[in-house]
């Protein structure tokens, strides 16, 4: 990653907006990455930042993130972010919760196109019905106000396709009978994937931080762990669903699987750590491409208008994306982290000199 001044990215941004919302009083950002490959796109984050710069720095991060997402999937998108930055410590009533909508649809609409946000860490399909009602650039709405709604089915199915890519080259078979699987995090992707992989007959070890969440793994038929003993069990492929930064300097040496393939966000805890993987002989799919699932459905749908059938079709091929990033790295003995920046910069041109491929 390239760093400006003051431990800020640096900016290759075609636009970054930056407002007070004149309803909520709050910091609203919409960072537009890229637009080379069609209109950006990014989700919303409501999320509390120590500093509204924080708050910046993380658009304009995650929006660079998304470009690469959207390149590697195959999708005619670029890549934003929409970041509103909520002082530690402040509650949002509804009254405000509203103002802060209304500001980040505005803001939205004042760029004319340019990109169109979803949902993301704190805000919800519901959260975009309130946006639409002042701009069209707005998806994963719920059904009834004609959006693709909840987008963790489609990031599950995703999943489940990276995953068939990586036992098939480990396993020779891209079936998932009987390969061990470690679940950490049991949530709306989690509990979607464990459901996919139990009824493939996989052998799942399951955890959640949330103990409520045991009696549903075990129905599945999984074995419960604690995290700590799911991340560095004995197994096949680990599969981190919960939160990012899971994958830490000490966390490596400890890991006891082949592979790490999963949807949560920023799994790395420092970029060195993909080095680590390697050197461990593990095989780590980015996140964001293992994650692409929802944004490729929602996008197919409400933006390309696609039906649902060829939206799936474009979920599943992420099984066929990994295979060839795999292609890639061998011949080009490089990794598979190194074969999908390379690919996102062949698809984009001239590649942003920032672009970064984390999670988006
Ligand atoms: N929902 C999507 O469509 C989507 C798309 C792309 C990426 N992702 C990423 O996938 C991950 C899961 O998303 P989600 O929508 O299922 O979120 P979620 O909030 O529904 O679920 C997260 C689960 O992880 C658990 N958890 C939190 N910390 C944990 C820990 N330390 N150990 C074990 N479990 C822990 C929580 O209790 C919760 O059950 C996130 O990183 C998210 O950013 C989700």
């Amino acid at each position: 990653m390239i760093w400006g001044f003051d431990g800020m990215p640096a900016l290759d941004h075609e636009q970054v907006l930056i407002r007070t919302g004149p309803r909520s009083r709050l910091p609203v950002i919409v960072a537009v990455h890229s637009s080379t490959l069609g209109q950006a796109v990014g989700g919303c984050r409501l999320w509390r930042y120590a500093d509204w710069q924080d708050g910046l720095a993380d658009a304009l991060r995650l929006s660079a993130g998304m470009t690469a997402k959207c390149a590697v999937a195959g999708l005619a998108n670029g890549g934003g972010k929409t970041v509103v930055a909520v002082p530690p410590g402040a509650e949002l009533d509804a009254a405000t919760r509203r103002a802060v909508l209304d500001d980040v649809a505005d803001a939205i609409a004042s760029l004319d196109g340019a990109y169109a946000t979803g949902p993301d860490v704190g805000t919800t399909p519901e959260d975009m019905a309130v946006i639409g009602e002042r701009t069209p650039h707005v998806f994963c709405r719920p059904a009834q106000h004609g959006g693709s709604g909840d987008s963790s089915p489609a990031t599950a199915l995703g999943t489940l396709a990276a995953l068939r890519a990586v036992s098939r080259r480990l396993y020779g078979t891209r079936a998932l009978t009987g390969v061990r699987l470690s679940l950490v995090g049991l949530g709306s992707v989690g509990m979607r994937l464990a459901r996919l992989l139990a009824d493939e007959g996989a052998d799942l070890l399951v955890s959640d931080i949330d103990p409520a969440k045991r009696a549903a793994g075990e129905e599945l038929g999984a074995t419960w762990a604690s995290p700590e003993h799911a991340l560095t069990a004995d197994t096949d492929i680990l599969v981190p669903a919960a939160l990012g930064g899971i994958l830490t300097g000490d966390v490596v040496p400890r890991l006891r699987c082949s592979a790490v393939v999963g949807p949560a966000n920023n799994q790395l805890a420092t970029a060195d750590v993909a080095g680590l993987l390697h050197r461990r002989g593990i095989v780590w799919v980015p996140d964001y491409v293992v994650s692409a699932g929802g944004v490729i459905n929602a996008l197919t749908l409400e933006l390309h208008h696609e039906t649902p059938d060829v939206a799936r079709q474009r979920v599943e091929a992420i099984e066929h994306t990994v295979a060839d990033l795999f292609g890639t790295a061998e011949q080009r003995q490089v990794t598979l982290a190194q074969a999908a920046t390379e690919l996102a910069r062949l698809r984009l041109g001239t590649p942003p000199a920032a672009l970064r491929p984390a999670s988006a």
